[in-house]
């Protein structure tokens, strides 16, 4: 049943992800009346801190700490109902804002109707921030929907730990749930389109992530393509090969939220299964805008944050800040150790013609890796030998997904590697690492 009541808003966002919400907090102190739309309850402060970033590194933590599997299931629960209360609270509270709790589709340009548990309102704005995320993408393989098989979300909630997972796709989510669910003792087959994981990383690092992984006993079947689950359970593979394993993971992929959002009803333009944004992210109506996983680029929490900079800009600072002016968007992949990267390998240096310096250090030779028993890994810059500026790092070790924002820092404001170099850090840290790291040659 539909009202007449069609109430107006200085803003809508659709679905309550880290720009979305972070937006709506923002222009509730700027006084603006909020009206922010998420479907599912369990999702209030969105995907990151429900059934990604947030829980997957929890599990992590526990795994790498020797917690069984199922108190560190319960505790991840505990983690997430905590920050999900407060994500709640934190923009419910607020007078300017209204949290619905309902589906979102648009009627036409700047209208949307909201499905809500009792009936379906419609409401407008001149100002409508599109944040539905991303979903699995599950390829149409047969037997995907058999008992046992998994996405990211759904293999969160087992409490009983699989004796053995056989893992299709070996990108983020495929490497890191190889490492947890190894660590905490499952028989681990990670399925490989490719000939080999990692492969837009240096390969001397790839060679390097890919042993210990294969140390700590995860499998890989690379060229294999999976073709077909069969009941029992067991993955058939382009080339021949059959996985069989108590339990399957797809991870092959995220595809964006717009399915049933009526995008059809809107001049918003989609390109490849994605909404189409300007360098302010704006769609192709007017104060119409899309930010994170939905817009088909990054797909993180820290890129839809910037994304809520960029709108932000626009709204407030005259579009100063855009996609244009992000820089070097560092990303980290936490197997164990972690890897982390930002800018170019190498070998892509050189394929840009650029005269190169390469910086390398082995963990076994890092005081601070003594100090904590672990000797694991490699860490690679490379630097412009002419102007001295960092053209990029591949961190395969400890507390890399820290130190590479550092580096980031550096990239951004144009500080020679000669001044990480001779920077004076505390000792005994990860940080001084960088001592040796940019004494290039
Ligand atoms: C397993 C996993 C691990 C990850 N780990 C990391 C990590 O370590 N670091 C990192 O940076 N990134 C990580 N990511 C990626 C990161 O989680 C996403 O990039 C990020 O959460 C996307 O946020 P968003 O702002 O696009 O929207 P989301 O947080 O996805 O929010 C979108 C919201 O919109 C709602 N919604 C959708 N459609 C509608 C509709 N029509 N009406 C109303 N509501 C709607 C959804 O329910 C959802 O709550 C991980 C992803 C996964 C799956
Ligand atoms: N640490 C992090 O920041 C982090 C962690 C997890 C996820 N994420 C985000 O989530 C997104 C999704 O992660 P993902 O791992 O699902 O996607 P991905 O794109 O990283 O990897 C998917 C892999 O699956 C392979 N594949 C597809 N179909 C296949 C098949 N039938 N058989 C075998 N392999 C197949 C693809 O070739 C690809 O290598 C990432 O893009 C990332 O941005 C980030």
């Amino acid at each position: 049943m539909r009202s007449d009541l069609m109430e107006k808003f200085d803003a809508i966002i659709i679905g309550f992800g880290k720009a979305g919400k972070t937006l709506a907090g923002f222009l509730a102190k700027k006084n603006w009346k909020v009206a922010l739309i998420e479907k599912d309850a369990a999702m209030y402060g969105g995907t990151c801190i429900n059934i990604a970033c947030i829980p997957t590194k929890t599990i992590r933590h526990d795994a790498l700490n020797g917690k069984p599997y199922t108190d560190s299931i319960e505790r991840k629960t505990n983690v997430v109902e905590k920050l999900r209360d407060n994500n709640f609270n934190n923009l419910n509270n607020l007078d300017q804002v209204t949290v619905f709790n309902g589906f979102a589709s648009f009627v036409k340009d700047h209208v949307l109707a909201v499905e809500l548990e009792d009936k379906t309102i419609e409401i407008t704005s001149d100002h409508i921030f599109i944040n539905t995320g991303s979903q699995t993408a599950v390829p149409p393989i047969e037997g995907v929907d058999l008992p046992g098989v998994y996405t990211s979300t759904t293999l969160l909630d087992e409490q009983q730990l699989p004796k053995s997972l056989a893992i299709i796709g070996g990108g983020y989510i495929g490497l890191e749930y190889a490492s947890i669910y190894r660590r905490f003792g499952a028989i681990v087959t990670v399925i490989v389109s490719g000939e080999s994981v990692l492969l837009h990383e240096d390969e001397e690092i790839r060679e390097a992530a890919i042993k210990e992984m294969q140390n700590q006993g995860i499998q890989f079947v690379n060229n294999a393509h999976a073709e077909k689950i069969e009941e029992g359970l067991i993955v058939h593979c382009s080339n021949g090969e059959k996985v069989e394993a108590e339990a399957v993971l797809i991870a092959t992929g995220r595809k964006p939220n717009i399915k049933k959002l009526g995008l059809e009803n809107t001049s918003i333009e989609v390109k490849d299964g994605a909404i189409v944004v300007d360098e302010h992210l704006q769609t192709t109506v007017p104060n119409t805008f899309a930010l994170g996983d939905v817009r088909g680029d990054f797909q993180f929490t820290y890129t839809s944050l910037d994304d809520f900079r960029i709108v932000k800009s626009k709204l407030f600072e005259e579009g100063s800040y855009t996609s244009a002016s992000r820089g070097e968007v560092p990303y980290s992949l936490f197997i164990d150790p972690p890897f982390a990267r930002i800018g170019l390998t190498m070998k892509q240096a050189q394929e840009k013609g650029l005269s190169v310096l390469e910086g390398k250090v082995d963990l076994k030779t890092h005081p601070y890796n003594h100090v904590t028993d672990d000797l694991r890994g490699l860490f690679k810059v490379v630097v412009n030998a002419e102007n001295k500026q960092i053209l990029g790092a591949s961190l395969f070790g400890a507390q890399s997904p820290e130190l590479v924002n550092m580096i980031k820092l550096a990239m951004d404001a144009k500080v020679p590697f000669t001044h990480l170099r001779d920077q004076v850090y505390t000792h005994p840290t990860m940080s001084e690492v960088f001592n040796n790291l940019f004494d290039v040659k």
